[in-house]
């Protein structure tokens, strides 16, 4: 006899909602599964868009869960559904488009909205809140036309999204109503700190004002004050706090005041609807952070997979800023008050404030500035409310200030079994520790994968390493080296010294003979063992295509509105009248939106129409400038000695023979050089992956220079007198980069990682090993095609991409 399974109807996609479903589908909950989510997204993880805004991420490393995911476990999603009402009677939830949902049970989990300010003006264009993938793209959008912008509200929020809009390069205020930013987390020496380490990083402040209006006509152009005064901004963002998502529970007649009301085991007034995440009041609390809303989702997931489990009776929150270089933490209370003893250390030398409040002998409170090494110990010690000892106290504050010399955090070995490690997915020391002894994993990301710990905002992820090594002991630092992506445990090294070995010739072969636990691998695996065996077999290896991100694919970068851009070559940043006519036609006749100069010295024509690119390529006739591949970029070159005055060497013509020599040959990553005909550096070649100097006696070489999310500026690797030395040395690195690198790695990580002596040892000290490397790289040169070319005369491919393709 076969007995039905229960439908459960979840509504909304968010973290909260999605994150329950997980845990039921672990605890082998047995429903059929619907998922209704007004965004057109999969799951995605929300927190992280401050870290899209600031650049370090994009869209698709945000997503949580992808469509395969939801198949997979044969659940039912529903993307653009917005869910207006459940009916009790009916039991079923009805969607605006009309469609009906039949329901056992049904979460809400409809999250929040942003709360935007009841004033005149507010809805003009150019005022955005910040919560959704969609106000992330208005706000890349607006940094691109606009310069002025506020960000109302310096809460955490309002901080993340002004650091993210600073790095996008505009000029940016936060307009704050208190004295203090982020009030609710700091006390005033903290935020004080806080300001001024923010206005260091290029943020500025209109402290203690009251926005009564927004100027402007149709788009907004300013700020007015309650004071009166003024101040201009063509775009605005509102991050003044949030409003639970409540419409959908008292349409259907539910119990809410500020959130949905629910009791200890998250059920709503109506029977068999529950309700979780930041649109749920628990107990008069509704959260606004991650980990409490994984607490309640634990809770669910357990009483609807008939798991016993402990009533969810609140949660003690904690706070951690995520803008790079600002290190700031807070836990509970934070105000020191006659009932608190407190104690507190501040460094003015290194910037660092730590203060610790006490009631009754027992930790309730902890802020950290500069520093917040101790603040996993510390979220751990105020959620247990611990008693504050002598050893304690000497281990969080150490003997000097603010903890220096202190001991590190409490030992891993100590920690009770079911203390929360990761306070952001409820997962405990013992859950990790299971993980790593059931599954022999050795790395962060398999814990991750497994327990969903640093999973979140990561903040945890030094602890799991903790005990990562605990529990591996010697095994950890061999197994710390291991493991290129979650597929398998071989490192880089391994798996070619391993093609090497066993004469592996194609991707598919590799992770068949290799073991890989996945069949197919992953999008970190697959493109980087492509590139392995092209590097190991220049002439043999037939390239995979489909192994390649799309831009290698298609030859050309792909825009966010889904047209492409084409960059011809240049050598040496040097053009003529006739190729600058004929990128002038064509533009014209493919309706090009924009030519641009790029910061390599190219010409990009940006906005060419999918079907248009093979036509843009023939008729401009010149060669690829590589703009989109993990190969040599471009060779930005000063004027030099043809005809500056102070120029002691050709930099213009030792640049285009380097960008001849090189060009069309894969790299482990994008790769870039400047020559210059003098120390005076015109075209940059600090910040480049080789950059070339003249002086009156040759030419200097510097390496690993890099000026993108990470900059570095480049070491010197060696002077040489004449134009084949420099050829020679150039080779020689670039060959040892491309046998050595890892995969994505650029040089300027290359170089921390093998040390600037290594690399001199090999290039400099060993001639015949520089000259060996200098012959391997010419050997793989005298393989490489214009692609644009062979994709020219190859009509199949051509119209599979450019005419019947999707693009993913
Ligand atoms: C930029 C940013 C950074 C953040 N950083 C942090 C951080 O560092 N640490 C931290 O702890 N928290 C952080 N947060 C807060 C955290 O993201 C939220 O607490 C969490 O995402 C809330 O999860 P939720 O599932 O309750 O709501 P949401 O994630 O908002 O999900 C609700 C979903 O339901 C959908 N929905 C709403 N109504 C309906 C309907 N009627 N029908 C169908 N679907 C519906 C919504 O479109 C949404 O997709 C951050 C938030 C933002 C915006
Ligand atoms: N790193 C993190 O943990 C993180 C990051 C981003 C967002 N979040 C969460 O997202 C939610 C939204 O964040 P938020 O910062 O908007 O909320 P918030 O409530 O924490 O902060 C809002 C801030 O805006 C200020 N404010 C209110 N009205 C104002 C006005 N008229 N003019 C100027 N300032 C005004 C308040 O004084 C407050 O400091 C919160 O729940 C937050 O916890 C967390
Ligand atoms: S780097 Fe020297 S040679 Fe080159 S343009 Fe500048 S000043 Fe002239
Ligand atoms: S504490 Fe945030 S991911 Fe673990």
């Amino acid at each position: 006899m076969t007995t039905e399974r229960k439908k459960l109807v979840l509504i909304g996609n968010g973290m909260a909602g999605v994150g329950t479903v997980e845990q039921i589908l672990k605890l082998g909950g047995a429903y059929d599964i619907t998922v209704l989510g007004s965004e057109p997204h999969p799951n995605y993880n929300r927190i992280m868009l401050s870290y899209v805004l600031e650049g370090s991420k994009t869209i698709d490393d945000i997503i949580l869960n992808d469509l395969d995911w939801y198949k997979d476990n044969g659940i039912e999603l529903h993307t653009g559904t917005r869910a207006v009402r459940i009916d009790g009677e009916a039991r079923q939830v009805v969607a605006e488009n009309g469609q009906v949902f039949p329901y056992d049970k049904v979460i809400i989990a409809t999250g929040s909205n942003s709360f935007i300010l009841p004033i005149p003006g507010s809805d003009k264009e150019g005022v955005v809140g910040f919560r959704d993938i969609a106000d992330c793209e208005q706000m890349l959008d607006a940094a691109k036309s606009y310069k002025q912008a506020a960000v109302i509200g310096g809460g955490l929020l309002g901080l993340e999204a002004a650091k993210g809009l600073v790095n996008l390069g505009m000029d940016v205020t936060v307009v704050h109503l208190m004295e203090d930013l982020m009030e609710r987390q700091l006390d005033h020496t903290a935020a004080t700190m806080l300001k001024a380490e923010l206005e260091r990083q290029g943020v500025k402040f209109a402290m203690g004002k009251q926005t009564a209006e927004l100027t402007g006509d149709s788009r907004v152009s300013g700020l007015r004050f309650s004071d009166g005064t003024e101040l201009e901004a063509q775009f605005v963002v509102m991050a003044v706090g949030i409003k639970p998502n409540v419409e959908l529970a008292k349409n259907s007649g539910i119990d809410v005041n500020r959130g949905i009301v629910v009791n200890d085991y998250l059920a709503t007034s109506l029977p068999d609807v529950y309700s979780v995440g930041e649109c749920t009041e628990h107990r008069g609390v509704c959260y606004g952070l991650v980990a409490p809303l994984f607490e309640q989702g634990s809770v669910l997931a357990k009483h609807l997979s008939g798991v016993d489990t402990a009533p969810y009776e609140g949660s003690v929150v904690s706070t951690k800023l995520k803008i790079s270089g600002v290190d700031v933490f807070s836990a509970g209370e934070f105000i020191d008050t006659a009932e608190h003893t407190v104690i507190a250390a501040k460094d003015d030398w290194k910037r660092t404030y730590k203060k610790i409040l006490l009631k009754d002998g027992r930790i309730v409170g902890a802020v950290l500035f500069g520093d917040v090494t101790e603040s996993a110990n510390l979220q751990k010690l105020v959620k247990t409310g611990a008693e504050m000892t002598d050893e304690l106290y000497s281990e969080l504050m150490g003997t000097g200030c603010c903890g220096g010399g202190a001991k590190k955090t409490a030992s891993v070995e100590t920690m009770a079994d079911e203390e929360i490690v990761c306070g952001c997915n409820g997962v405990t020391k013992k859950a990790i520790v299971d993980a790593i002894q059931d599954n022999g994993f050795t790395t962060v990301d398999e814990i991750k994968a497994c327990t969903g710990a640093t999973r979140s905002c990561g903040g945890c992820k030094p602890v799991v390493e903790q005990i990562l090594q605990y529990v591996l002991g010697d095994g950890f630092q061999q197994s710390a080296k291991t493991g290129i992506c979650g597929c398998t445990t071989l490192s880089r090294d391994e798996i070619v010294a391993e093609i090497k070995a066993k004469g592996l010739t194609t991707t598919k072969e590799v992770m068949n003979v290799l073991g890989w636990k996945q069949e197919e691998g992953c999008s970190k695996c697959r493109p980087a063992v492509n590139y392995y065996l092209g590097m190991i077999y220049p002439d043999t290896h037939q390239d995979e295509k489909e192994s390649r991100f799309v831009n290698e694919r298609m030859s050309a970068n792909i825009q966010k509105d889904g047209t492409f851009t084409v960059v011809p070559r240049m050598y040496g940043g040097v053009t003529t009248p006739e190729d600058l006519k004929r990128i002038a036609d064509v533009s014209i006749k493919y309706d090009v939106k924009v030519v641009k100069v790029t910061g390599g010295q190219r010409l990009d024509l940006i906005g060419v129409k999918k079907e248009d690119v093979p036509k843009v390529w023939e008729e401009l006739d010149m060669p690829s400038g590589y703009a989109y591949a993990k190969s040599l970029r471009t060779v930005k070159t000063c004027v030099g000695s043809q005809f500056c005055r102070f120029g002691t060497q050709d930099s213009l013509g030792m640049g285009a023979l380097l960008e001849r020599k090189y060009e069309r040959l894969d790299f482990p990553a994008k790769f870039k050089m400047a020559v210059n005909g003098c120390p005076r550096n015109c075209a940059e070649s600090c910040t480049k992956d080789i950059g070339i100097v003249g002086n009156d006696g040759g030419w200097e070489i510097f390496i690993g220079g890099n000026g993108g999310i990470k900059p570095r500026i480049a070491d010197s690797l060696c002077k040489v007198k004449t134009d084949e030395e420099l050829v020679e040395i150039c080779s020689a690195v670039m060959q040892y980069y491309r046998e050595t690198g890892n995969y994505l790695e650029r040089t300027s990580e290359w170089v921390e990682r093998l040390g600037l002596e290594q690399i001199k040892s090999v290039i400099l000290d060993q001639p015949e090993e520089r000259r060996a490397l200098a012959q391997r790289i010419d050997f793989a040169l005298a393989q490489v095609k214009d692609p644009w070319k062979k994709m020219l005369n190859d009509d199949k491919t051509r119209t599979a991409l450019f005419e019947h393709a999707e693009i993913r």
